[in-house]
């Protein structure tokens, strides 16, 4: 039989259900490739993550929203060259409609945005934990799946939007215990980048493609660079004026060659003094070779980074005030940031002070005899209407086996339900914090 089944006794001809188990053998339990499991004890980890990502939202006064992970491709077919579009998760549909799982959170952010165009009030400060997807050739053994955190704020023209988004990143790293020792963030604007274009007058239609270039600029040799670049046609003269640029380590220097009137050094100017006001200047550097792999930044850029250089960027983000014209739209000014949680664990681990959040109960309640398991739901009840988690053990278990098991999931109290003491109206409860012992009337629990 084609699939494999084997025809169960007594059925003619009927393709029954293949047989798991016995003949065929254990089906594979692994995740599917590139993908991760989240059993208890790392979602505990996973959850205290995006509660520090969460409680950093809610203290900006940010709105959380999300969208399906399922896309339409043409969110983002970009011809820019970009990774993340490369390795697009796409595929066509049952109805061949050409879709993709989310390599990023900005399209998506977008999309919702244009819905309500013209009324959805401004600034709108939103923010999204959402699982994205990348289609790598798994000879890389890479992870084809993350989450991310967004922060973005649409209708703030000016860079006092990127000084809330920096403060809400230092303050994140400063709640999970590193400092701007461990970490920095390199800021620039994407505005230097045009700037000297401009001044070599290269074509605008390649500045997207010469941004993607120049991003890898730190991962590649400076021949390769200067190969890529070639290839798209921007003359040597220009990229080496380019390189140049982009190993300006100084605002003044900045200056000297953008001119007195630049945006680029003003907004840089305004950002960094802004930054002062919050108190994070110590974390910022300023890197014009910071230009992040998006096509679709149009200004301010900025990557958090570990100061040992050990790891690739924590997160990433910039101004990107052309997004919503791109769909079709009318522009907005755009800016916001990505933070994975792949490298933030890396790092957290390196520097020793990754939780390690454990299993966690407030009372653990046993029946002492199987006649009086009612009782103890029923005082289960009373403790989890009363907001206490409680572990109600299910099966004839002896006190020893509960001991034991409290330890296990760190519980404050055992509950003991027994007939003496119930016959007066009592439950004993075993206070495993401070060691002692009670009798305790059932309407005081
Ligand atoms: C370190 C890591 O897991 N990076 C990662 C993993 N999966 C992705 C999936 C989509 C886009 C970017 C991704 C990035």
């Amino acid at each position: 039989v084609a699939t494999g089944a084997v025809q169960a006794e007594g059925s003619v001809g009927k393709i029954t259900e293949p047989m798991r188990g016995s003949l065929k053998g254990l089906i594979d339990t692994q995740a599917p490739r590139g993908t991760r499991d989240f059993p208890p004890e790392e979602l505990r980890l996973r959850n205290w993550l995006f509660g520090e990502f969460a409680t950093v939202s809610r203290l900006f006064g940010f709105e959380q929203w999300d969208a399906p992970v399922l896309e339409s491709e043409e969110l983002f077919v970009r011809k820019a060259g970009e990774e993340i579009t490369d390795q697009l998760y796409n595929f066509e549909d049952k109805g061949q409609r050409k879709m993709a799982l989310r390599p990023e959170l900005t399209p998506s952010l977008a999309r919702l945005v244009l819905q309500r165009q013209k009324t959805l009030p401004l600034p709108a400060k939103w923010w999204a934990i959402g699982q994205c997807w990348r289609y790598e050739r798994m000879t890389r053994g890479r992870r084809r799946e993350h989450y991310q955190w967004n922060m973005d704020i649409i209708g703030v023209a000016g860079v006092e939007a990127e000084a809330e988004l920096l403060a809400a990143i230092t303050l994140f790293f400063e709640r999970v215990g590193l400092s701007s020792k461990d970490v920095g963030i390199k800021v620039s604007s994407r505005k230097v980048l045009q700037s000297v274009l401009e001044q070599y007058n290269l074509p605008s239609d390649l500045f997207a493609k010469v941004c993607i270039i120049v991003d890898k600029i730190e991962k590649l040799p400076r021949e390769q660079i200067e190969k890529e670049l070639d290839a798209i046609g921007v003359p040597t003269e220009t990229v080496q004026g380019v390189l140049s640029a982009m190993s300006i380590r100084s605002l003044e220097e900045l200056e000297k060659l953008l001119g007195p009137n630049s945006e680029a050094v003003s907004d840089l100017k305004h950002l960094f003094n802004l930054a002062s006001g919050y108190g994070y200047s110590d974390w910022l550097v300023f890197d014009p070779s910071v230009v992040r792999g998006l096509a679709y930044y149009t200004g301010t850029v900025f990557e958090g980074f570990d100061r040992e250089g050990k790891l690739r960027a924590i997160c990433g983000g910039g101004r990107y005030d052309r997004l919503l014209g791109t769909f079709g739209g009318d522009d907005l000014p755009c800016t916001g940031f990505g933070f994975g949680d792949a490298v933030i664990v890396e790092l957290l681990k390196d520097k020793g002070i990754l939780p390690e959040p454990k299993q966690k109960v407030d009372d653990l309640v046993l029946a002492m005899d199987e006649s009086l398991r009612p009782q103890a739901s029923g005082i289960a009840s009373k403790l989890r209407k009363s907001g206490r988690s409680v572990e109600l053990v299910l099966e004839n278990k002896k006190m020893k086996w509960a001991f034991k098991h409290a330890e296990k999931c760190h519980a404050d109290r055992l509950v003991l339900v027994g007939a003496e003491e119930w016959s007066r109206g009592c439950v004993s409860v075993k206070d495993l914090l401070k060691r002692e012992q009670l009798e305790v009337p059932v309407n005081d629990l």
